[in-house]
């Protein structure tokens, strides 16, 4: 059953590759405008279940609709704006020109909207004068914030982040933290984070995977009450650690 307000709806997410179990019967759903954060230790399959969502991989069991879509459907893709962990930008391009790049093809040719999406990716890259510069000549930060400015600028109905503050230095990674907690309401986000003090933070609820299925899910505060932990890493430990 999907509610109206549901922005993802999981069922029972079942991937193999060959006869390696990743995702083993995940559940949940994501209401729209909310920032969801799912987090787990190195293999859980938090990227795999981004991907799934993405539209990306589309061999799976289970039921996964993006706005009542399935996320491979050209209808899905046109509402999800997805971060690869590994994303880069052009680096032979400047900043702006790699903001130019992607801001003409999602305008389609809408000149009005393509001047708003740039001036947006500006603002959310926030490089400074650096945006002029050359991407080959960025720290890793400032490539991460290109390209987080690229998802973002276009206004998704649905964003998802694989890691996005990653290799971001503190000022960065507030910055970036402060940006997705702005675009709440408008865009639906879901992002994997292994900074868990950071997902206690920007989200709204967490969901806890392990071995590709589902041990927790729930605002962050609620699961730090219920563990009777002091924060959201303590939790993760009492429930994830140790096996
Ligand atoms: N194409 C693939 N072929 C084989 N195994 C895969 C493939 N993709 C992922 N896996 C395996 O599935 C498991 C989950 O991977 P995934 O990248 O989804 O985890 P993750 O939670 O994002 O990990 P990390 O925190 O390290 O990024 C891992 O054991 C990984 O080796």
């Amino acid at each position: 059953m999907i509610a109206d307000h549901s922005a993802v709806s999981v069922t029972a997410l079942y991937k193999s590759v060959g006869r390696k179990e990743i995702l083993r019967g995940l559940s949940f759903d994501v209401e729209e405008g909310e920032v969801f954060g799912i987090i787990g230790p190195n293999g859980a399959g938090k990227t795999t279940t981004l991907r799934v969502l993405s539209g990306i991989i589309i061999s799976y069991s289970g039921d996964v609709k993006v706005f009542g879509e399935n996320p491979r459907s050209a209808r899905a893709k046109g509402y999800i704006s997805y971060m690869p962990e590994d994303a880069f930008p052009y680096d032979r391009l400047t900043g702006i020109e790699n903001l130019q790049f992607y801001a003409r093809i999602y305008s389609r040719g809408d000149r009005k909207l393509e001047e708003s999406y740039l001036e947006r990716g500006i603002k959310i890259a926030s490089l400074g004068d650096r945006i002029y510069d050359r991407a080959m000549e960025y720290s890793r930060g400032m490539k991460r914030r290109l390209v987080i400015a690229r998802t973002l600028m276009v206004n998704p109905k649905l964003a998802i982040l694989d890691e996005p503050t990653s290799a971001l230095d503190v000022e960065s990674s507030v910055r970036i933290r402060d940006m997705i907690r702005s675009m709440k309401g408008n865009t639906t986000l879901i992002l994997s984070s292994h900074n868990l003090l950071e997902v206690e933070y920007m989200c709204d609820r967490v969901l806890m995977i392990n071995s590709g299925r589902g041990v927790k899910l729930g605002k962050p505060k609620e699961i730090i009450e219920e563990t009777g932990t002091r924060n959201l890493e303590e939790s993760f430990i009492k429930l994830v650690g140790e096996g």
